[in-house]
């Protein structure tokens, strides 16, 4: 494993059966707090958004903003949120999911997407895939192309990548960690 690997991964904290017994929930906010460790984690999304051709980024609420923002302008490319339902004013393309601690539904403003764009999708984490899958479908609905999924952990023991091979049609799907 790379030094900035070891970094990333001594920087993320296993919590125990939370937010409900049996999940181990992968906490990123101490890496958040190491500029050094948040900084490698930029740049190396960055680098995979211009690598694949994207010209918009997609961050998924919440944890997926706080990673696709900074991504969005070291990569100097428009930043489009994929909220939770009923946090967007505008007119939105909703979509249901399920994820591995319960179920919800996800939406983007319909006006931020359009043909000829090209989408990166980042997020903190792939767990069963149903997140990353909701928003392919989102972007697909919106008339845009995906360029690739990017994540900060893939679990791999959940089955995301195979849950959301069919969503990405052959765009790639890199994830930093696997776990
Ligand atoms: O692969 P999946 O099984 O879909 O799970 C992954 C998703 O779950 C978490 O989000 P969550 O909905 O808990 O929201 P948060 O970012 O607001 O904490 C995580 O940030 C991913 O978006
Ligand atoms: N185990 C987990 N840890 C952190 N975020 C998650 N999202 C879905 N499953 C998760």
């Amino acid at each position: 494993m790379t030094e900035a690997r070891e970094l990333l991964l001594s920087r993320i904290r296993d919590v125990p059966d939370y937010p409900q017994p049996g999940v181990v929930f992968k906490d990123i906010t101490p890496l958040l707090a190491d500029p050094a460790a948040f900084t490698v984690l930029t740049d190396e999304l960055a680098q995979l958004c211009v690598r694949h051709g994207a010209t918009k980024i997609v961050g998924l609420e919440a944890r997926g903003f706080i990673l696709a923002a900074p991504v969005a302008i070291r990569a100097g490319l428009g930043f489009i949120p994929v909220r939770k339902a009923g946090k967007l004013p505008g007119a939105t393309l909703k979509q249901a999911y399920d994820l591995e601690y319960g179920s919800a539904e996800i939406e983007v403003h319909a006006e931020d997407l359009c043909a000829g764009d090209r989408v990166m999708v980042i997020d903190d984490v792939l767990a069963t895939g149903g997140t990353a899958e909701a928003s392919l479908h989102l972007v697909r609905r919106a008339g845009a192309e995906v360029a690739g999924v990017a994540v900060l952990m893939e679990l791999g023991f959940l089955g995301g990548r195979a849950r959301l091979e069919p969503a990405l049609e052959g765009a790639p799907l890199d994830a930093v960690l696997v776990v």
